[in-house]
């Protein structure tokens, strides 16, 4: 075997293959089903990956017809297929697709869409296996969990399994995760429970175990005698599109970006290397990050470690943006960010004294989400200039757009002086590997298919992320001196305040 063939080849293809299944959307008629989850399943079955004698079943309340419900999603295809849209190939997996009509409230129709499942196991001539992903917003979990168990389609056919995926948000705070997690799994063992957080999808976030646990040359320096901080920016060019202002108003965010897809990431740079890869193994370790976060409690605490602010207008890509209390149904009065700067604090031997800096906001100048590893500088000698902060090793893992991976290093300037600068090595998945990642979706569907867990969200790892977020939201919205909102003009990198955040500290955000 040469060096370059893939020794992990076979076990890959082994945990990937998924097993015959029903996949039935709750929801299915709104915008998440229309851009990620029908050209994800579609994008599976042009590469071969969905199971044989796949079905796909969309739940909705709307009047639909089968053929109605297919044409809308073929044009839903075309937009957001990752790969294109072939018609031969979307005339079969089109007819793979149905329509059943009912409100989540209504019995009835859950028995009818047992019934429906039956039948298609009849026509296949075996049981599948079914998948119920919600797709709905979260309050309808409870009445969609609570009608699945009354039909009895929580258990799957005879020898077969029946899961649940659950999208986010997974509640509003701890207590609502806490009950929706008991409602789930009253009605689906934890083992059959997914709960989606996106970031875990994408190949960069994946990538960072291997990174750090194939490679030899990075985990000896992966601690606080080497690292000076690490950073997280998670920055968005857009603002309240797609009537998005009513949802995030109430969530903001710390809510709807800290609490799972930051807090992921943040999970996969900071935990130990787990025993096995088995979800268990390296769920065990990244819920021990989140639990080992430093604490803030009250809102002076807060208000010096957390900045908050909201976007005022600007422009944007040189087009005019209004301020987000101006955004379509925000609350003009809104005391909800749209902007989030933290400075935190890994509690564990490795971790000791290392600010992990993260920062995450909408209408900010580009969409970039990277992480970057900021190492110490070498002793002084020989090299007095190394003091210096620009001159530092950095690892930078460019989560999207321009997946990649890259080094700054100092090198000789070419000439007869010894003279040194920044020079970058450059790993980009798209020149290295030449064909496109597959969407976080289709990873996501089909390990949900296959029963590897290991890239969602596990119980614990969910309540002990909200009871660090409790404690902010509350520094913010329950205390009698809450800590400033601060303003940062759409387009700008964000306020003031973030800046002074790391410069208190002797340090600036990276340039992104
Ligand atoms: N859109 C996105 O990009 C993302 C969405 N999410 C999450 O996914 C979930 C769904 O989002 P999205 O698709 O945008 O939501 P939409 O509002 O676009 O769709 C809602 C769906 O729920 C159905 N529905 C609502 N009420 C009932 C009812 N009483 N009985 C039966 N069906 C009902 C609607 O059916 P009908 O049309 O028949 O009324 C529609 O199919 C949310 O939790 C959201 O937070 C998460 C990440 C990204
Ligand atoms: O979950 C969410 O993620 C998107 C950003 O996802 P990305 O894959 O485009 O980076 C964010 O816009 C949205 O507010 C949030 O709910």
């Amino acid at each position: 075997m040469s060096e370059l063939e893939n020794p992990f080849q076979e076990t890959l293809i082994q945990r990937h293959r998924a097993e015959p299944c029903t996949v039935v959307i709750f929801g299915a008629t709104g915008d998440l089903t229309h851009r990620k989850l029908i050209p994800a399943l579609y994008n599976l079955a042009a590469g071969g990956d969905l199971p044989p004698q796949a079905k796909v079943v969309g739940f909705a309340r709307r009047d639909k017809t089968d053929e109605g419900f297919r044409a809308e999603l073929e044009e839903a295809n075309k937009k957001h297929s990752r790969q294109g849209h072939d018609p031969a190939l979307w005339a079969s997996f089109g007819a793979s697709i149905h329509y059943h009509k009912s409100e989540f409230q209504d019995l009835e129709g859950y028995k009818s869409l047992k019934a429906l499942l039956d039948k298609f196991d009849e026509e296949r001539g075996v049981p599948a296996n079914r998948l119920f992903y919600l797709a709905s917003a979260p309050e309808f979990f409870d009445e969609i969990m609570l009608m699945l168990k009354q039909s009895g389609l929580n258990e799957g056919p005879e020898g077969k399994w029946a899961r649940v995926v659950c999208e986010k948000p997974f509640g509003k705070d701890l207590k609502t995760a806490r009950h929706l997690n008991q409602v789930v799994n009253d009605v689906f063992a934890e083992k059959d429970t997914y709960r989606i957080d996106h970031y875990l999808g994408k190949e960069t976030a994946q990538n960072i175990m291997v990174l750090r646990f194939a490679n030899v040359m990075f985990e000896p320096l992966w601690n606080s005698t080497y690292i000076d901080h690490v950073q997280i920016t998670c920055a968005e060019n857009l603002g309240m599109e797609g009537g998005r202002g009513g949802y995030y108003d109430t969530a903001g965010a710390l809510r709807d970006m800290v609490q799972n897809h930051l807090f992921q990431l943040l999970s996969l740079v900071a935990m130990e290397p787990p025993s096995d890869l088995g979800a268990d193994a390296v769920r065990d370790e990244k819920v021990k990050v989140i639990r080992s976060l430093r604490r803030y409690k009250g809102p002076e605490e807060v208000a010096k470690n957390i900045v908050r602010a909201q976007y005022t207008a600007g422009s944007v890509d040189g087009v005019e943006r209004v301020g987000y209390r101006q955004e379509d149904r925000v609350n003009p009065e809104s005391k909800t960010e749209s902007y989030v700067a933290l400075r935190l604090f890994v509690d564990t031997w490795r971790w000791q004294g290392v600010p992990f800096y993260m920062r995450v906001g909408k209408q900010l100048p580009k969409k970039a989400t990277e992480i970057s590893i900021h190492f110490k500088a070498p002793p002084q000698v020989p090299f007095p200039t190394l003091q210096q902060r620009g001159t530092r090793n950095v690892l930078v893992i460019r989560i999207q757009p321009d997946e990649g991976i890259s080094l700054r290093m100092l090198s000789k300037l070419p000439g007869v002086q010894l003279l040194m600068q920044p020079v970058k090595m450059d790993f980009r998945y798209s020149t290295s590997f030449g064909k496109a990642s597959p969407e976080a979706y289709e990873r996501l569907l089909l390990d949900a298919m296959a029963g590897d867990a290991t890239l969602f969200a596990r119980r614990d790892e969910v309540e002990n992320a909200w009871a660090f977020i409790d404690e902010l939201e509350n520094a913010w919205h329950k205390s009698g001196n809450p800590p400033p909102m601060c303003e940062y003009p759409a387009g700008s990198w964000g306020p003031k305040e973030a800046d002074e955040l790391l410069q208190a500290d002797g340090r600036v955000w990276r340039r992104l």
